[in-house]
């Protein structure tokens, strides 16, 4: 009953809501820095460091990097780094600055420590504690926290969380996500979904090119919303058929757009925790939009569950349901939000690398071919225990582009990093994606070697030695007690795809250029995204 009150509140605006939006914005910034302070208050405090690493090391005003003039001159229209994506964002300030580098915290923000010393990233997580700190996605917390209480309930959910609060969560949550058996008991759907994904597939390909004229993202995107709400929610939303549900077409564009006003707002400077700018009211209405639709979704999932059969494995709605009410409609809606773009940038990516790579992908197809001899037979947790030639390709595209190009933590405690100081409450921007695209980390890095993932022994070619052991120069799902809650999902849903994919087609990459990536908040693939699909016989 509780859920239906909550859930109807969050559809109605309060009736001061305009106001209420002014006056909570213009205190925004004053809420950013009181977040950070309760934050690091959470924490505890490491005594004053006075040992010999620390009193060696150069001061922290000697870190290189831009004033905040320079740095707001940089991303206005006209500036050097004006709508320039992550990569090249990190590539251009990392060569005018060097391997360690600071960006001044503007408006409430603290300072950005950027490294590619993965000395540095293991001194961070080592670090961090029980309670890790990533803030980030400042308009999403203020969006759950100040601007829409009325539906969240004082809960922000894994990404905005922090400190107690945080772990409170998590540690609810991670046996029901983070636990491989749990996660692969939604094999057998997902398979089904992927095998949907195929049959569409399969009727908007042209015969002759063997292309599709739609845009093969956007269908991706449908497999991956209709994947991650059937975990999430147990429910199908038959995206992939010919009665798609109209909401979930209209959520999955809204989250599109979510990610790419987060880059603008969240990483790029911003002026909205001061004045509320019309591009910021839209972001809070796209926010808006999505909380409508998914909260209508948690509440008929919640009502289908009430009247299911209980003798059924416990989906994993179910669970966190059992767990506590609020944190699973807080968490059912993270997955939806977190699932959709993620997992589908992900997979063009792998898919591109495949495709560009005929012979891999060969050797991929022979292993695809023992797993399912018939293309018809079910995938199972039995036929799909030993895959390494397809988690090593997941690895090898992965690694060339890391959808998450860099990892943040905010410090807990005074660090040494690249020999200077960097006192706690500094924030840490850890450039994964350029470490694993480093030919000192990854041998030939800029080839596509899954290769390099097999264990040594295991075929002729396995070349381990191909990467370093350093566990910090690969990073894709991040680290640590705050690592990607996703990822054992996302593994499943791709590695699945990639099978029904790659045992009835061979896939050719026919773009003029590279695959290239828009600026959000991820690597999102962007512009032409052709493929050819050419059945095999
Ligand atoms: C290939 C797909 C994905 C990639 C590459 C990815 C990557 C990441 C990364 C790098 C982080 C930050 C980790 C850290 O700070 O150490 C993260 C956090 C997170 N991801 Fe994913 N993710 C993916 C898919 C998903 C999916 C499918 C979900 C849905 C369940 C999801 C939900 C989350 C959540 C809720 C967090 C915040 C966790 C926390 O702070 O406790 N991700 N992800």
């Amino acid at each position: 009953m509780w859920q239906k009150q909550r859930l109807n509140m969050c559809v109605k605006k309060c009736c001061h809501h305009q106001l209420f939006i002014t006056r909570q914005l213009s205190g925004a910034a004053v809420e950013r820095q009181e977040l950070s302070q309760k934050v690091m208050d959470e924490t505890e405090p490491a005594p004053a460091r006075i040992d010999e690493e620390w009193l060696q090391a150069k001061p922290y005003a000697e870190i290189p990097g831009p004033s905040v003039m320079r740095t707001i001159s940089y991303f206005l229209p006209g500036g050097k780094l004006y709508n320039t994506n992550l990569i090249e964002l990190n590539r251009r300030m990392r060569e005018w600055y060097g391997d360690i580098y600071r960006m001044p915290g503007m408006m409430g923000k603290p300072d950005v420590v950027f490294t590619y010393n993965p000395n540095d990233f293991e001194v961070t997580y080592r670090n961090e504690g029980l309670w890790p700190i990533r803030i980030g996605l400042e308009s999403f917390t203020f969006y759950r926290k100040v601007h829409r209480p009325d539906v969240f309930g004082g809960i922000g959910g894994l990404v905005s969380e922090q400190g107690k609060a945080w772990a409170d969560i998590r540690n609810k949550v991670n046996p029901v996500l983070m636990k491989v058996s749990n996660v692969r008991q939604n094999l057998p759907q997902i398979d089904q979904i992927a095998q949907d994904f195929i049959e569409k597939l399969g009727t908007l390909l042209d015969s002759q090119t063997h292309t599709i004229s739609g845009d093969f993202h956007e269908e991706l995107k449908m497999w991956a919303f209709e994947s991650i709400s059937y975990v999430a929610l147990n429910s199908r939303m038959g995206l992939l058929s010919d009665q798609p549900d109209a909401n979930a077409a209209r959520l999955a564009q809204h989250m599109t757009e979510f990610f790419d006003y987060s880059f603008k707002y969240d990483v790029q400077p911003s002026i909205w925790p001061y004045y509320k700018t019309n591009g910021f009211k839209k972001f809070l209405q796209t926010y808006d939009k999505i909380t409508e639709i998914t909260t209508n979704y948690i509440e008929a999932a919640i009502q289908n569950f009430e009247t299911e059969d209980n003798a059924k494995p416990k989906s994993v709605l179910e669970q966190l349901l059992r767990l506590n009410k609020q944190i699973a409609v807080v968490m059912v809606m993270d997955m939806l939000m977190a699932g959709l773009d993620t997992t589908s940038s992900a997979f063009v990516t792998i898919l591109y690398h495949l495709a560009c790579n005929p012979v891999k992908q060969e050797r991929l197809r022979r292993e695809l071919n023992e797993i399912l001899p018939n293309p018809n037979n079910a995938l199972t947790n039995e036929n799909t225990k030993n895959m390494p030639y397809l988690r090593a390709c997941i690895k090898e595209g992965l690694r060339i582009t890391s959808i998450t190009p860099g990892n943040f933590r905010i410090t807990t405690k005074d660090l040494v990093l690249s020999g200077y100081r960097v006192p706690r409450g500094t924030g840490v921007l850890m450039g994964v994606l350029a470490l694993s695209n480093s030919d000192q980390y990854f041998r030939h890095s800029a080839d596509f070697m899954p290769e390099r993932w097999l264990k040594a022994g295991s075929s002729a070619d396995a070349c381990p030695e191909a990467r370093s052991s350093n566990p910090f120069v690969y990073l894709p799902f991040g680290f640590g007690p705050r690592t990607c809650i996703g990822k054992r999902i996302a593994e499943l849903e791709i590695e699945t795809l990639l099978i029904r994919l790659l045992r009835q087609y061979r896939v050719r990459w026919l773009g003029d250029q590279p695959l290239q990536y828009a600026s959000t908040i991820i690597l999102a693939p962007q512009g032409n995204i052709q493929f050819s699909f050419e059945p095999i016989a």
